[in-house]
Formats: structure tokens, C-alpha cells, sequence
């Protein structure tokens, strides 16, 4: 992931640090360097080493917290924190808290919304022409071969003008759409629900949609209805010169399915830059020529950071002056 740049810090009141409202911070949130840099006069950030256990405050006072998409917030940490009533998550998807028991404590999320949706629909068509025209295989190659006589490189897949379904049309959905057609794409999709405001083909399985495409695009939330969507069913419906794209969640794929098919040589390729089990990367992908693989990091860039940091510091100072969050996460 991208080294965070220096931030100079703004100019801070002399405030006694111990007076400021506690945050605590949960997991490794990419915008942590400058989190603090620019909000240290604000908060109070409370960053355990190991276990919660070893922070300097009580956890019995902490009623913030912020948390990265790496890190499970379950029922028994929030247990472990019987005052809690903001979460603050660093990431769009919310599959990582239990929003089941902060629906039942009354515990209010906020989360980064709309915030990535270019980032992460410019990572995915990114990802789609890498694997298809072998981007990341040729750098490779010119790395290890530039003092061959000839070159000799395997041929890739024309992206312009395929039929690109896309999985889940929310905000990153639409942007990949965006971009896509001016590629000149025919874009196809399948979501919860059909739109009656988009253009494209609406497909009510990710079966049938996979039949009819080149590429699958995979960009909603995971949840209990979409885990393994991407089955093996799909992987061969989607077929030998077929590719898959995902920046949603790894668990949207049988990720053990997907090694096997792409052992096989039952689908094309696939670009992923989330996996079932993050940090671990099945290693049968490691050698794989037509498999990209990213670190999670669709999400983040230079410019968005200092802005995400900027819409968590909005959503504490709502939560700390009883106003509207500025990104709720409707859980019902
Ligand atoms: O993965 C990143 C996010 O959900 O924003």
C-alpha cells in the first residue's frame, strides 16, 4: 500500500491532550499517519499496541470508534466496550462489524460512502485491461528477457468492445460503466434490484449473466445473499477466454473454486485485489501469468486521503454535537 506523504500539521491550540474527546482507533487504517497529524488537536486518538487491553484509558469510557475494513469488529469486541455509540468506519464496505449487534445496542455507523467510487472503478478498469492485455505479465517479461535476442509474448484479449457484466450497479458499478462504455463496451448487469434509470441490460442471476459476458466486473457489498456468488457454476459459464475482475469482497468469489478453475484453464484470468482470507493470497495464484493481484488497495489514493480523513473528523464532531452524521449507514 501507498506511503502516506508528510502532512504539515495545521496550527493547534494548546489544548491538554488528556481534555479531548477519545477516539479510539481499531485495526491499521491507511489514513492513520494523517489522521493524526491533522487531528490530534481535535481527538484524543487511543491506539492499542496489542490487546484493547493495554490502552492507557478505561475501556468502559470510550464511546468513539474508528475502525479499518481489515478489522472484525464483532460482537464481542463491541462487548468490550459498553459505551459505545459511534463507529466510524475508513471503508465503503461495512461487512467487517456486526451490524446485527450494533443495530441492537443503538450504535450509530458512519461510513466512507460514495467517498472512493472513482478511485475504485479507475482501479477496476485498471485491473480488467492488466489482465486481459497481460499488462502485469509483459512488465514481467520485459524485466526478465530484455537481453533476448527476440521477444516472443503470448497474446492478449482485445478490451474495447466486449461485453462487460458488471455485479453490483451502486456508485463504483456506475462509474465502471462510465468508463467502460467509452470503450466502447456493452455493459450488462446484475444488482438486488433492477434500475429504472440505467440503460443497460438487467440480469436477475450472476449465472446468466456470466454466460453472456467476456468479463465480470464484481463491485457490490458482501453480505449473507452475495458470499460465493461467483461459484464454480459461474466460472465455467463464464468460460476459458472469460475474465473476472473484484474489488468488492473476496468472499464474493469460492475462492478455492476459482484457484482450481484457473488450474484448469476453465476461465481466462482474474484480477483481484481482495481475497478471501486477508493477507493471505492462495499461493497457486503467485505463478499465475493471467491472474493480477493488488493489496486491497482499490480504494486509496494521495488525493483522497487527506478528504477521508476530513469526512471522519465531520462524522465525530456531528456524533459529539448530537447532529446528523455527514455518511450514516442505514442499518435499519
Ligand atoms: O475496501 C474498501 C472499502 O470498502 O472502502
Amino acid at each position: 500500500m501507498e506511503e502516506e506523504k508528510e502532512v504539515e500539521p495545521p496550527q493547534q491550540p494548546n489544548h491538554h491532550n488528556q481534555d479531548l474527546p477519545q477516539v479510539l482507533v481499531l485495526g491499521s487504517p491507511t489514513c492513520l499517519q494523517t489522521l493524526k497529524q491533522l487531528y490530534s488537536h481535535k481527538f484524543r486518538f487511543l491506539i492499542p499496541n496489542t490487546s484493547l487491553h493495554s490502552l492507557s484509558a478505561p475501556l468502559s469510557s470510550i464511546s468513539v470508534v474508528i475502525c479499518s475494513a481489515s478489522f472484525p469488529l464483532t460482537a464481542s469486541v463491541i462487548g468490550l466496550l459498553p459505551s459505545l455509540r459511534l463507529v466510524v468506519t475508513t471503508s465503503a464496505g461495512t461487512d467487517h462489524i456486526d451490524l446485527n449487534e450494533c443495530r441492537c445496542r443503538g450504535i450509530q455507523i458512519a461510513g466512507a460512502g460514495k467517498f472512493f467510487s472513482d478511485e475504485v472503478a479507475d482501479m477496476a478498469v485498471g485491473l480488467l485491461i492488466d489482465v486481459m492485455r497481460k499488462v502485469s505479465a509483459a512488465d514481467r517479461f520485459v524485466r526478465t528477457s530484455c537481453e533476448s535476442a527476440t521477444w516472443s509474448f503470448p497474446l492478449g484479449y482485445k478490451v474495447s468492445g466486449k461485453r462487460i457484466g458488471i455485479v453490483g450497479l451502486g456508485s463504483i458499478g456506475m462509474e465502471v460503466a462510465k468508463r467502460l462504455e467509452c470503450f466502447g463496451c456493452n455493459i450488462l448487469y446484475h444488482s438486488k434490484h433492477k434500475k429504472s434509470t440505467v440503460p443497460y441490460p438487467f440480469y436477475n442471476n450472476v449465472l446468466d449473466l456470466a454466460a453472456t459476458s467476456n468479463a465480470l466486473v464484481l463491485c457490490c457489498a458482501l453480505n449473507e445473499e452475495t458470499r460465493h456468488m461467483v461459484n464454480r457454476e459461474v466460472m465455467l459459464a463464464l468460460g476459458k477466454e472469460g475474465f473476472i475482475v473484484n474489488v468488492g469482497r473476496g468472499g464474493l468469489i469460492d475462492e478455492k473454486q476459482l484457484v482450481k478453475c484457473l488450474m484448469d484453464g476453465e476461465i481466462g484470468g482474474a484480477a483481484l485485489d481482495v481475497f478471501e482470507d486477508e493477507p493471505n493470497v492462495p499461493k497457486e495464484l503467485l505463478s499465475m501469468d493471467n491472474v493480477v493481484l493488488t493489496p486491497h488497495c482499490a480504494a486509496f489514493t494521495t488525493e483522497c486521503i487527506i478528504k477521508l480523513c476530513e469526512v471522519v473528523a465531520r462524522n465525530i464532531e456531528a456524533f459529539l454535537s448530537d447532529m446528523p452524521l455527514i455518511t450514516q449507514v442505514n442499518i435499519g
